[in-house]
């Protein structure tokens, strides 16, 4: 299949390139606007002169959550939230956007593709929140927690990575490599050479996958013959 991998920054990018799992990878920037409008753009120009992409997949390094995802370990997104995406309320609670009655939350990948991927890479299977700022305290952290108790992981990108996909009928996997735990913030704590390296072997891992057919249950219904 022809997979598209969309990353934030070169140094993700170099390390999913590393593993020669025949994507093409995209550097994206940093967050979902961003990510959003250069994968929007990508998907419309499609892969030279192959006929279109078969599979957007975002990945990176990415926060993750104590005591399901630790350092250096990989979490593949069963859905991908859009985890600040709403509205607060006095009380302290939460409407999600489409509780609004406005657009999506969330995105739930193809679960036979992701759990193909989860089986060929040791990883965790677990919802991936995108937020717009890096969670820097406790307090935060728990507060996601209280509305995704399942949450494996957090970072920039999934949800505009899957927002483009959509746009263009594509499935869309999310794939973490875990960098720092989510909570007070301790940039110093950050293991990025260890995340990359686990980011290279896993796509190492998803070869056989990437060179497999796509399967029918991840095509969108429009796409199926
Ligand atoms: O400084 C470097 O060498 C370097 C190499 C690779 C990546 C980076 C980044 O800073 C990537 C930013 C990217 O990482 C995701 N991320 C990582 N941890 C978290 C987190 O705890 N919460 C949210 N996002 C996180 C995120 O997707 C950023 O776009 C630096």
């Amino acid at each position: 299949m022809r997979v598209l991998v969309v990353t934030a920054v070169a140094p993700e990018a170099e390390a999913v390139g590393a593993a020669d799992c025949g994507a093409e990878v995209l550097v994206g920037g940093v967050g979902p606007a961003a990510v959003a409008a250069r994968t929007a753009v990508a998907l419309a120009a499609g892969p030279d002169r192959r006929g279109p992409y078969d599979l957007v997949v975002s990945a990176g390094i990415g926060g993750g959550f104590a005591p399901y995802a630790p350092v250096g370990s990989l979490v593949v997104a069963e859905t991908i939230v859009a985890a600040d995406l709403g509205a607060g309320l006095p009380d302290g609670g939460w409407l999600a956007v489409d509780e609004l009655g406005f657009g999506r939350s969330g995105h739930r990948p193809p679960p036979e593709l992701a759990r193909a991927a989860v089986e060929l890479t040791g990883a965790l299977y677990a919802p991936v929140l995108t937020v717009s700022t890096v969670t820097g305290s406790a307090a935060r952290a728990a507060e996601l927690t209280g509305r995704h108790p399942r949450a494996g992981a957090e970072a920039m990108e999934g949800f505009g990575v899957a927002e483009a996909a959509d746009l263009h009928g594509l499935p869309v996997l999310e794939i973490r490599a875990i960098s720092n735990a989510v909570g007070p913030r301790d940039r110093d704590a950050w293991r990025i050479k260890d995340a990359l390296t686990a980011l290279t072997e896993g796509f190492r891992r998803l070869r056989p996958l990437f060179e497999g057919p796509v399967p029918r249950s991840a095509l969108s219904p429009s796409k199926e013959s």
